[in-house]
């Protein structure tokens, strides 16, 4: 886990030696104490160099073995061990020096880093802190400000801030573990003292108090009640205000509060699912590791509204030629003129030039023959899309993929009307598509692996978080979506505001709750959708009692929010009420209270106290059962892909870990036990009937959800 190597003579050199990051797992931790006591105790040795195998120095501690009774030597001893010594030792920092690798190099008296390297204390992600002595060490080094802000937000910062901020002494653009052997020659002889961080003093500034204050306001505000950062803050204020000794042991103290905590656990986890859903699986045994993608070096983008605008835009920024197109002249050039505005400000951020020439845009399909790849984003009707893949199918050489960005129609309708099923997918992109991270990518029952395994890499490419679902309607976002929404609107009818929903679901963790996003969205958009499929409008049967469809309850408040006109923050008024159309600030609006009491009268509902409590159940329960019903159906392989859709494509808090962590952390028994009780209540809302899944994994013993595939397993996957 550590190779010891003696070269030029007179250096000790210590790789360490656990792919893929060098994380300082129990045998890493072992191989550097016994490295640094073999080379403290030989004569011949005048210093050290620490370097990671494969151009990564050290990606911090192993985050799996958290989950597990501490094992093997604790690490802060291990590390005192290297600034202790009497040889100088020197941090070759080549990729990444994270977490617990950083603070390795913390405790080494010298740090040279490749250019290219990133630093950072990134703990914070993960519902701890830096408490290898990070937050002791690293303000002495660079002084309270701009430490506070490395280890509140866990930002990675490049070789050259870490230079300018004084965390390393020499930023090279060769081989960092040849230039430190160099260096650490120099070094021998000159006084260790001044080199060992925890003999300095943190620099104070006289306005510590109001400096704190104002980190602590700002980390409520951008993570409300979330631990992590504000424990942060605590230990950054004892490294101003106490010895070093006293302030590891405050570190430590504060790493203890939060080690077992559920926000850690939560946060763990969202780091590995992240991880697993790039692991796609299809029933025929393709996967990620077996299936080739295609390279894709041009596509074309049909539409150019809202979405299609977004996708132009993440397709060019990575350097993928694309072909615009339009139906309109007009429509064209207003898509043209807003693309090429969206790319040069995205350039401008970014630092870099804006990659127009890129970029070609017109009104025939014709342009699209020699593509690699197209993504279609036309209205959502399904006989116009049907029309676009025929034509499609006719006009693009053989090999070209036809992917399609719906938002929830049959992928494989779309599949059948062209001559080359096995090429088509959906690529559902989340608006606004340039800025969110994910994208559903969904596997039609046709879908070939190289046609999955492409999309899958082209989101990643596009620096996308991309899970592989099935097709059905709504995929797995929307269709978790309806059944949390009809429980909000439920609990209107049952007495609650759209004000108490909202804060219950924010307090919850949510920056927005159910009613404020949907006047973000737009509420036009739900009802051209429910007039579509005939749940509201002139289509619906006048027999129909008013508040049941197809034998289930319906409420049909939204379609009467909506036909007053109030379509959400760009009409000015919406669930809510602002100052002008466009305007975010919202405000309760009386006119809905009464829309909400002349309702429940009309109905002889009598409105009742609902408590925080019953709405976070019904809402988040409700969201959970159809996750499970979803892996029931095999259109999701695993949880942790439906927790990763709801962290990146709908702002789930991630300190609670994604709706299916979240129900196995209230406990499977609990939330069984409470659907079985709001069914009972309300046996005419069938997503309120606990799935089979779920009764199957009580019966189980509740194991935890990293287990929950071998009992999905048995099950029929559509992927
Ligand atoms: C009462 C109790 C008291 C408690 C007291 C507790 C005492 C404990 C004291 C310990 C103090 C330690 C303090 C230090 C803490 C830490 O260091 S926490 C870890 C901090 N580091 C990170 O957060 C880095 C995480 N990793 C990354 O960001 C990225 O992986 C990367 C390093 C930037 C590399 O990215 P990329 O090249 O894109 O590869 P990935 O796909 O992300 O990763 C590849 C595989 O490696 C796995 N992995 C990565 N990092 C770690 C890690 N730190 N530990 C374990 N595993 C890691 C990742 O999962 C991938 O695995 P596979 O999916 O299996 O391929």
């Amino acid at each position: 886990m550590a190779r010891y190597e003696l070269v030029k003579r007179s250096v000790a050199l210590i790789t360490l030696t656990n792919p893929p990051v060098n994380a300082l797992s129990s045998p890493v931790r072992h191989a550097i104490a016994n490295s640094m006591e073999r080379a403290l105790s030989d004569p011949k040795v005048r210093a050290v160099v620490i370097c990671g195998e494969n151009g990564r120095f050290c990606g911090g501690a192993d985050i799996r073995e958290f989950a597990g009774p501490l094992r093997g030597p604790p690490l802060i001893p291990v590390l005192e061990a290297i600034e202790a010594g009497d040889k100088p030792v020197v941090a070759a920092i080549e990729g990444m020096a994270l977490g617990g690798g950083f603070e390795l190099a913390l405790f080494c008296h010298y740090r040279i880093a490749q250019s290219k390297a990133r630093l950072g204390l990134p703990e914070v992600t993960l519902g701890i802190l830096p408490a290898a002595g990070g937050t002791q060490r690293l303000p002495r080094l660079i002084g309270i400000p701009a430490a506070l802000e490395m280890i509140t937000t866990g930002r990675h910062i490049s070789a050259q801030e870490a230079l300018k901020l004084g965390i390393v002494d020499q930023v090279t653009d060769q081989n960092a573990c040849e230039t430190a052997l160099e260096f650490a020659l120099k070094a021998v002889g000159k006084p260790l003292s001044p080199r060992r961080v925890s003999t300095l003093t943190t620099p104070c500034p006289p306005d510590l108090d109001a400096l704190l204050e104002a980190a602590t306001m700002q980390v409520k505000k951008k993570t409300p009640g979330v631990m992590a950062p504000l424990a942060c803050i605590q230990a950054v204020r004892a490294a101003a205000t106490m010895p070093y000794s006293k302030g590891m042991k405050r570190e430590s103290e504060l790493m203890a509060t939060l080690f077992n905590s559920g926000q850690a656990r939560a946060l763990q986890y969202c780091f590995f699912a992240q991880r697993t859903a790039g692991k796609w699986t299809l029933p025929s045994g393709a996967q990620w590791n077996n299936s080739k993608p295609r390279e894709i070096r041009s596509a074309a983008v049909i539409g150019l509204g809202t979405m299609g605008r977004g996708i132009v835009v993440s397709l060019a920024r990575v350097g993928i030629s694309v072909i615009a197109v339009e139906s309109e002249k007009k429509l064209l050039e207003n898509g043209r003129q807003m693309v090429i505005g969206m790319l040069e400000r995205d350039a401008k951020r970014r630092g870099v030039s804006a990659s127009l020439n890129l970029l070609k845009f017109t009104l025939s399909l014709q342009d699209l023959k020699d593509v690699d790849l197209v993504i279609e984003a036309v209205f959502e009707d399904m006989a116009l899309k049907k029309r676009v893949f025929q034509e499609l199918s006719k006009v693009c050489r053989p090999g070209t993929l036809l992917c399609t960005n719906t938002s929830g129609l049959d992928v494989d309708a779309l599949a059948g009307v062209t001559d080359r099923p096995h090429l088509v997918a959906g690529m559902h992109f989340f608006s606004p598509a340039h800025v969110m991270k994910l994208l559903e990518v969904v596997c039609g029952p046709r879908s070939s692996s190289e046609t999955i395994a492409t999309a899958m890499s082209l989101g990643k490419k596009m620096g996308k978080v991309s899970v592989a679902v099935g097709n059905c309607p709504g995929f797995v976002g929307n269709r978790m979506l309806k059944p949390y929404l009809d429980q909000a609107t439920f609990l209107l009818e049952e007495g609650a505001t759209p004000e108490q929903i909202d804060k219950a679901l924010e307090d919850f963790g949510f920056a927005m709750g159910v009613f404020r996003m949907s006047d973000l969205a737009g509420l036009d958009v739900g009802w051209r959708v429910r007039k579509e499929s005939g749940l509201t409008g002139p289509d619906v049967d006048p027999k129909n009692p008013p508040r049941k469809r197809q034998g289930r309850r319906y409420c049909p408040i939204p379609d009467m929010v909506c036909e007053q006109g109030r379509f959400g923050q760009k009409t000015g008024r919406g669930w809510y009420k602002y100052d002008k159309p466009g305007d975010t600030n919202a405000k309760p609006d009386p006119l809905i209270q009464n829309l909400l009491e002349t309702y429940r009268s009309r109905y002889g509902i009598q409105p009742r106290n609902i408590s925080d409590q019953e709405i976070i159940e019904r809402c988040l329960f409700v969201l959970a059962n159809e996750g499970f019903r979803i892996l029931e159906d095999g259109m999701a392989a695993r949880p942790e892909d439906i927790d990763v859709i709801y962290l990146f494509g709908y702002a789930f808090p991630r300190h609670r870990g994604g709706p299916m962590f979240y129900a196995s952390m209230v406990g499977l028994e609990r939330v069984l036990e409470r659907l079985e009780h709001y069914h009972q209540a309300h046996p005419d809302v069938p997503h309120l009937e606990p799935s089979a899944l779920l009764k199957k994994l009580v019966a189980c013993g509740s194991p935890p959800v990293q287990q929950w595939r071998e009992h999905i397993k048995t099950m029929r996957s559509h992927l």
